[in-house]
């Protein structure tokens, strides 16, 4: 049996699944937690890759490897290949003043939209290298070379600087539409123009480890999960981790001035126009915490409480946020009564507040034209019940959630199998067991989050 590897060094930690090549059965699997924060230090990444890599038997058998992680991480490396300081991560929004700047210093949002297929907001990995070059010259001085959190890893496996064409799409300056890098964003961000990665085909190899694993070219954790679930135009994925996103699989590339869809490339050659909110499964830890229940009681409790939780809204921006872009916002709780001010109400209304910024997402799909034939339901929080049986009452459509598993890791799994077998097209992994959830919709529950979203207290 050929044995391929898949990485997901996510942001809050690194799982590793080693599968067969030819039908993808997983056959081994690891983790290891990441530390907390908003910013950290790659060598960390390392150091939980080979944690993750010992809880999965090692890889000594494994023809190929594949790394997906999480995006837009900026990693600035020295003269010497040393980094300059911890990576700003995707949910850090320090730099949202940088933003705004660039925004109408390139002339507005539709002429970023039209250049690199998205609108920065502080994610952005643009963004943070002008806070960067503001806040602490030094550093931005020292840099020579920028990449992302899957270029480094697969760096340090292979010693090859390159990245993919589905990560390149969350620099901000690469543009999935062309294919090319845009030297000059880069330059009004920086001041200058580092080093940057070499952007590989999607099943080109990066190079080998020095055991002689094939690396492939790895991508971000988003489009190794549309490769781990076989995406296809009609399929929304609707991914609930650290992060929540909604993104579909397109043959053009998109372009939103409103700046709601970001227009991704993915790892197949395709696109993938995606919606990313900062609060999902951490929304539902904090009602754990807050409730002193872990999450199968936070799920029974949420379920015993009527659809709407009886008018009680949990606007869930703890983190602030991202689409909106509301980068201080912080969360909040309406609609407390008396008889709504029980544990219960409380966990329906994370629960519902959660996916209501995420149906508000699949909104701003449609708007952008995507097809919608399948919503997946996969990450973190799709393990609770609740989650499950609530989805297709704010979505308004059945949801499917396929058999627990990694499909970040997996999908960068199916890439390595990709390219080792030199096929023109990722090999179609068989994957039985989807469950269908269904439940009628109820909009006011939407209508009432919508009245209650823009409410919102400031850090
Ligand atoms: N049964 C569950 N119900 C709700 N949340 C869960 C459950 N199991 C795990 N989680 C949450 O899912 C998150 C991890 O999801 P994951 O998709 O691995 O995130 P990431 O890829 O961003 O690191 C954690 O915040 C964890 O607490
Ligand atoms: O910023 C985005 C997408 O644009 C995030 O989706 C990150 O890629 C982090 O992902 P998770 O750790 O939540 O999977």
């Amino acid at each position: 049996m050929t044995l391929v590897a898949g990485v997901d060094s996510s942001t809050q930690s690194c799982k590793v699944v080693v599968a067969d090549a030819e039908t993808g059965a997983v056959v081994r699997a690891g983790q290891a937690p990441h530390p907390d924060g908003t910013e950290a230090d790659p060598a960390a990444w390392w150091d939980a890759l080979g944690r993750a890599t010992e809880a999965a038997g090692g890889l000594d058998d494994v023809a190929a490897i594949g790394v997906a992680a999480q995006q837009h991480g900026m990693v600035c490396r020295s003269e010497t290949g040393e980094v300059v300081r911890p990576a700003l991560l995707w949910n850090d929004t320090r730099s949202a003043g940088a933003a705004g700047d660039l925004v109408e210093e390139f002339g507005g949002p539709a002429k970023w939209a039209d250049a690199v297929g998205s609108v920065p907001v502080a994610s952005f990995t643009v963004t943070k290298l002008r806070w960067l070059a503001r806040n602490e010259p030094e550093a931005a001085a020292r840099t020579a070379s920028v990449c992302l959190p899957h270029d480094y890893l697969t760096w340090r496996l292979t010693g090859e600087f390159v990245t993919d064409r589905g990560d390149a799409s969350g620099t901000g300056y690469w543009s999935p539409a062309t294919g090319e890098y845009r030297p000059d964003l880069l330059e009004l961000a920086l001041g200058r123009v580092p080093e940057l990665p070499r952007v590989l085909g999607p099943a080109e190899a990066a190079g080998r480890t020095p055991s002689g694993a094939l690396v492939s070219a790895g991508t971000g954790d988003n489009m190794g999960a549309a490769l781990g679930l076989g995406l296809r135009p009609g399929d929304v994925a609707v991914s609930l981790g650290t992060s929540g996103t909604v993104f579909t699989s397109a043959e053009q590339a998109c372009a939103d001035p409103a700046g709601d869809v970001a227009g991704f490339a993915d790892a197949t050659g395709r696109f993938l126009p995606l919606v990313c909110t900062l609060n999902a499964a951490r929304v539902l830890d904090a009602a754990a915490a807050l409730l002193g229940a872990d999450h199968q009681e936070v799920s029974r409790l949420a379920l015993s409480a009527p659809p709407g939780a009886d008018g009680l809204v949990l606007v869930p921006y703890l983190e602030g946020e991202r689409t909106p872009n509301r980068p201080d916002a912080t969360g909040s709780v309406h609609g407390l009564r008396l008889a709504t001010s029980t544990p219960a109400h409380l966990a329906r209304a994370a629960i519902e507040g959660m996916l209501c910024g995420l149906a508000d997402g699949l909104d701003a799909l449609l708007a952008q034209g995507a097809r919608v034939d399948r919503v997946l339901l996969i990450g973190g929080a799709a393990r609770s019940e609740a989650v499950r049986r609530i989805a297709p009452t704010i979505f308004g459509r059945p949801v499917l959630v396929p058999p627990t598993g990694e499909y970040v890791a997996e999908g960068a799994a199916v890439q390595a199998a990709w390219a080792l077998s030199g096929a023109a097209e990722p090999p179609r992994w068989e994957r039985a067991g989807l469950e269908t959830y269904e439940a009628d919709a109820v909009p006011a529950i939407r209508e009432r989050y919508a009245e209650a979203r823009d409410h919102i207290l400031s850090r």
